[in-house]
């Protein structure tokens, strides 16, 4: 079996005569959590909606799980979870009757029993039969993630995961993430403009080379719990980041003294 969750090659998105995403390359292997780096309109969320088949490429190629998106959409979509930054719910419904409708379109089998193992395995039991419209945000999230891997999926898709949480949310989140990584084995993709989404995973030394071309993806160590500036330990499970920064007046580049730089560290 490859080792390879996903790779794409020159693959482009255009919206009439506006590039929003040009020749995007980058590889990443089964069981890694990585990082799509980049500005607000860099592309993240249009790689990430090419990436699991919800839009075409105008050019270039990708396959997530083995499976070519253009050409075999059905089998991506059977193999990947995704939570977008905005999770849509049934907000009359209930968490069970939300989970049982989405885990019954991606053709869960013992649905019931799914949405048990999968709350448990969140940590998130005893709100199964109440309404989402009386969930916080961060409670929403959960569900969102519940619903994106109660079939288990191989390779999941985390659009700005962090966006709108509260710090305790963000941690929860973090450790959620390397836990369905490490205990499930999903390989994250995740989408972010936040430098420290990254470097919470990981010591760093990549805020060097503020102006990348699209293939400079980058191997980084995590997730430990402290930080070492300036040195790369090893770790036998890399976190991989790619910035989307490239002509600046296309991405407006990634730059620790750009005003856009975010300096929260949560
Ligand atoms: N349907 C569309 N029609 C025209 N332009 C679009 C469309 N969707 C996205 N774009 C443009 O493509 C570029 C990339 O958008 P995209 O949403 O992928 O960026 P992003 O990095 O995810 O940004 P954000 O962090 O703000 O979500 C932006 O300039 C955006 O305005």
């Amino acid at each position: 079996m490859s080792t390879t969750a996903i790779a794409t090659r020159g693959l482009s998105r255009r919206y009439g005569t506006k590039t929003a995403l040009k020749e995007l390359e980058l590889t990443v292997e089964h069981g890694e959590i990585f990082g799509l780096l980049g500005h607000n309109g860099a592309g993240k969320t249009t790689t990430v909606t090419l990436l699991t088949t919800l839009l075409e490429p105008t050019s270039g190629t990708a396959t997530v799980a083995g499976f070519d998106v253009s050409s075999d959409p059905r089998n991506v979509r059977a193999n990947i979870g995704y939570l977008p930054e905005n999770v849509r719910l049934y907000d009359n419904l209930t968490m069970r009757e939300n989970l049982r409708f989405f885990g019954r379109l991606s053709g869960v089998i013992n649905v019931d029993h799914r949405i048990a193992e999968t709350l448990d395995f969140l940590e998130f039991t005893g709100h199964e039969n109440e309404r989402l419209s009386t969930f916080s945000k961060g409670m929403r999230q959960r569900v969102g993630i519940a619903q994106a891997i109660l079939h288990l999926p191989s390779v999941l898709f985390l659009d700005e995961p962090t966006s709108g949480l509260d710090p305790q949310g963000v941690k929860t989140l973090r450790e959620t993430i390397v836990r369905m990584n490490r205990e499930l084995g999903m390989t994250v993709f995740m989408n972010t403009h936040l430098l420290s989404e990254v470097t919470a995973w990981a010591t760093n030394d990549e805020k060097r080379g503020h102006r990348h071309s699209l293939r400079d993806s980058q191997r980084l160590p995590g997730p430990p719990p402290t930080h070492t500036p300036g040195r790369l330990s090893r770790h036998d499970r890399g976190v991989k980041h790619h910035r989307m920064v490239d002509e600046p007046d296309r991405h407006s580049c990634l730059q620790p003294s750009s005003p856009g730089w975010p300096d929260n560290r949560t």
